[in-house]
């Protein structure tokens, strides 16, 4: 089995590309979905939670206000690394399950997709990790496209709360960039594709 680790700064692109992989036969294990699935009611992850933001940052008396947890964490470099160290344990120790499944049911393609795979030393678990560049100016308006509401000091806060792209850059050993159309992503990464499908090749002919 061949773990991809993908990673990039917030909105880079990581889902777009990961969706791409999909559709060429590889399984997706996405950290963002694992980080709100730990953080449902009654889980351990959402008591420590509340047990240090309290009951404040809860939406209806159950489910967390992730909107809100977001705008205290990312003000705040402290709080953030408060809730950076209830959560990354177990999203750690979830990846490493679900790949350890995937091994056993001999999936071929594996793509670790987290935005803090460096940071949080996912790369440790993966064969190789590709890293999604994106102009600053392309990021900023795709990630307020997307978050609406979020204006531009809060959109800054966000990229500020993750490694700069260039120490990611130096990590990689596949740089895809995304600063341009959908189209033409789909072209490199047809290209990272026929390089797996490839290697395959080789390994068959060996035997
Ligand atoms: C603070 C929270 C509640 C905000 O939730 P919200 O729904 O607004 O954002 P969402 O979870 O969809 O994250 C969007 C993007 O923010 C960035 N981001 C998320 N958490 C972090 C973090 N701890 N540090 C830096 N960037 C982060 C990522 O690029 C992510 O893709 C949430 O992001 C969270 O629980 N973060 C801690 C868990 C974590 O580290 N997740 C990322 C795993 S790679
Ligand atoms: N090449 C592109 N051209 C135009 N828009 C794009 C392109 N790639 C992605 N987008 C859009 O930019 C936004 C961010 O992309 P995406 O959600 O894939 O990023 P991400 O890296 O997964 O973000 P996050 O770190 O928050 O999980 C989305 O709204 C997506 O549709």
């Amino acid at each position: 089995m061949k773990v991809i680790g993908l990673t990039g700064g917030i909105a880079s692109g990581k889902s777009t590309i990961s969706m791409l992989l999909k559709n060429r036969g590889a399984v997706i294990i996405d950290a963002d979905k694992i980080a709100r699935e730990i953080m449902t009611p009654g889980k351990p992850v959402w008591h420590a939670v509340i047990e240090h933001f309290g009951r404040e940052i809860l939406l209806d008396g159950k489910n967390i206000d992730r909107k809100k947890l977001g705008r205290i964490v990312f003000s705040d470099p402290k709080l953030l690394e408060t809730l950076n160290s209830i959560t990354h344990p177990a999203i750690v120790q979830e990846i490493k399950e679900r790949l350890d499944y995937y091994r056993h049911k001999n999936e071929k393609v594996v793509v670790v997709d987290a935005a803090l795979l460096l940071e949080i030393g996912l790369d440790s678990l993966v064969d190789e990790v590709w890293v999604v560049v994106v102009d600053e100016k392309n990021q900023l308006k795709r990630l307020m496209d997307r978050e609406k509401g979020m204006d531009l000091e809060e959109a800054r806060n966000r990229i500020r709360a993750q490694m700069p792209l260039d120490e990611k850059i130096k990590m990689a050993d596949k740089i895809i960039d995304n600063s341009g159309s959908i189209e033409e992503t789909e072209r490199q990464i047809d290209e990272l594709w026929r390089e797996i499908e490839l290697s395959w090749q080789k390994k068959l002919q060996q035997y």
